[in-house]
């Protein structure tokens, strides 16, 4: 099959264009090119064709989507750059999206389009009993659900053949940066994580599966069903770092909106569940151990690392 993959050079892109690639399908990456995408693109160099592009510039993205027959579309700028340029996020997340389909429409064959959405469209459900199922109601919280659920509606309405796959948590197998945004989480919250791998092979997996139609849960599984303090936890643990006190988190009244999910339809049909919350923490520690001289370093840096993190509290600076 010929297929798009917008944002290819993005965390879970990337997993996605791997695994079409490996099953045989002939992938179109468009992305943005920075230090980083370039560094991806390189490394699958020769097995994707692979344009440049800006997804607010609709004739680029109409050039993308000529003669494809599925459009895997993943450019997006999610939480926390979200909040930081709430009006670039607009056009990039919205604009974007709406650029893709009327793209498709364009067609004389039009492609059919799989959206990525995202379990924070149940918005906070920490009071009811989990898991989430895909019947249960959305309502927007905050700018990056706002476009989410913009982009869901705009695509079943716009004609075209299209799926929707809400995701779980999904931790890149790269450092993510110490951010403010780890404080506004109680501890004690319900969280679905899936590794990077799986998702990718959801993906690859729906191209040759009914999923047409129809809005998709994808999570890790009950093995990977966690509670924030473990995920936070252990990521510190693998760096060597002490946790911060609980104080220093939103309390449980103020809760935030993830939630265990429901995947077992999602999981019959595409049979993507194959790591562990314990094997995704493996591979991300793998992939971001530090080396060379910061690895020499760390047992200087990681009091002063501390530290900062302890600073980005909102909840210990109020004291
Ligand atoms: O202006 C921009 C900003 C970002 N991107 C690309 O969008 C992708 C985003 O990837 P990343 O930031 O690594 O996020 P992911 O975790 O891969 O996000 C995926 O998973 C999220 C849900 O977990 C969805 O919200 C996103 O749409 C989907 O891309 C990258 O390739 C970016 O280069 C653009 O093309 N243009």
């Amino acid at each position: 099959m010929r297929i798009l993959v917008t944002g290819a050079f993005g965390n879970v892109g990337f997993s996605a264009i791997q695994a079409l690639i490996e099953q045989g399908h002939t992938v179109r990456a468009f992305d943005r090119r920075t230090k980083a995408t370039e560094k991806k693109a390189n490394r699958v160099h020769g097995k994707v064709e692979t344009i440049w592009g800006d997804i607010r510039d609709s004739q680029s993205v109409a050039e993308a989507v000529k003669g494809q027959e599925v459009i895997v579309h993943l450019a997006y700028i999610i939480p926390p750059a979200v909040d930081e340029n709430p009006t670039l996020a607009q056009q990039v997340n919205v604009e974007g999206t709406r650029n893709v389909i009327e793209a498709a429409k364009a067609q004389p064959q039009p492609p059919k389009v799989l959206f990525s959405s995202s379990l924070d469209v149940f918005g906070p459900t920490q009071d009811k009993e989990p898991p989430r199922h895909v019947t249960d109601p959305v309502m927007a919280t905050d700018e990056y659900t706002k476009h989410k659920l913009a982009g869901e509606e705009m695509l079943k309405s716009s004609g075209l053949e299209w799926a929707i796959y809400r995701f779980g948590d999904v931790p890149p197998l790269e450092p993510r940066q110490i951010h403010p945004i780890m404080y506004t989480i109680p501890l004690n919250t319900r969280l679905e994580m899936i590794h990077t791998h799986d998702v990718g092979l959801a993906i690859a997996n729906g191209m040759r599966s009914p999923i047409w139609g129809k809005v998709w849960l994808i999570g890790g599984g009950p093995e990977c069903q966690i509670r924030y303090r473990d995920y936070l936890y252990r990521s510190l643990a693998q760096v060597g770092i002490q946790p911060p006190p609980d104080e220093a988190f939103a309390p449980d009244s103020k809760p935030y909106c993830t939630d265990w999910l429901d995947t077992t339809e999602s999981q019959a049909l595409l049979q993507y569940q194959r790591h562990t919350f314990d094997e995704i923490m493996r591979d991300v520690a793998d992939a971001t151990r530090p080396k060379g001289v910061v690895a020499l370093l760390m047992p200087l840096l990681r009091p002063t690392v501390r530290r900062q993190m302890l600073k980005l509290s909102p909840y210990l600076q109020k004291k």
